[in-house]
């Protein structure tokens, strides 16, 4: 679903965020992102969702080569990408429910349409009840699903996620981590950039390390402390 292969990105001549990093990550795997900041972290997410493009390499999400992606299919690629902010980028000026509404809205759906799916994704991250609240009537975990909320309404087969427990208490971060984990067994394609190192050995998925721009490990933590 998401392919990376021999990927370089260089912002100028003596600064080179990624150096040919290569993986896949198949259709429903959840995997994190991490490494220390300025690693590339957040380069590796703005390839994906075509807000920067490699210099050397090739990106691939769901079949499509995203380096000559003309400027006029980019929000189509978008629309097939889920993206969750750890400040979650809320409207505090509209409802839950209309927060969840705006990326249907965006792209034109029926207005009979908006509720039903609207709901579908509230009721997924436990919300259902709230969706006439405003988001600043919400605690940060109950704000950071209805960010999950917006970002699957469109039943995206690609989630990204940039620090998404950032702000969050370790249990709060773990109700996230599952949320993230039912939407991989469902067939969603998951990648999760955290710092949270804590959080990255407890849940003891697939991790790919940065490091400097470099790829410098892939695969469980626990198994990886364990090759040393
Ligand atoms: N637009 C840009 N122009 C020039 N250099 C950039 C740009 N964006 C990022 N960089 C540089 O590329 C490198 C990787 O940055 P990136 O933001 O991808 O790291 P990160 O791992 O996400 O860090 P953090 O965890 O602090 O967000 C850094 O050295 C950064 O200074």
């Amino acid at each position: 679903m998401i392919e990376f292969r021999q990927v370089t990105k260089r912002y100028d001549s003596d600064h080179t965020a990624l150096r040919q990093v290569n993986f896949a990550l198949n259709r429903g795997e959840l995997a994190f992102l991490t490494g220390h900041s300025g690693a590339g972290k957040s380069t590796l997410l703005k390839l994906l969702m075509v807000m920067e493009r490699p210099s050397a390499g090739e990106v691939w999400v769901g079949g499509q080569l995203l380096n000559s992606l003309p400027r006029r299919q980019i929000p189509y690629i978008r629309r097939h990408i889920g993206v969750v902010f750890q400040n979650h980028q809320l409207l505090f000026d509209r409802t839950v429910f209309d927060n969840v509404a705006m990326p249907l809205q965006v792209i034109g759906v029926a207005p009979g349409d908006i509720g039903r799916r609207v709901r579908a994704a509230l009721d997924k991250v436990g919300l259902l009840s709230k969706e006439k609240m405003n988001p600043l009537q919400l605690s940060g975990g109950e704000q950071q699903r209805v960010g999950i909320a917006r970002a699957v309404v469109n039943k995206p087969p690609v989630l990204l996620a940039d620090e998404p427990t950032g702000n969050l208490d370790p249990e709060l971060s773990a109700d996230i981590m599952n949320l993230f984990g039912q939407f991989s067994q469902v067939g969603v394609t998951v990648l999760i950039a955290s710092h949270d190192i804590t959080l990255i050995n407890d849940m003891n998925r697939r991790t790919l390390r940065l490091d400097q721009g470099q790829l410098v490990a892939d695969g469980r933590p626990r198994t990886e402390a364990n090759r040393g």
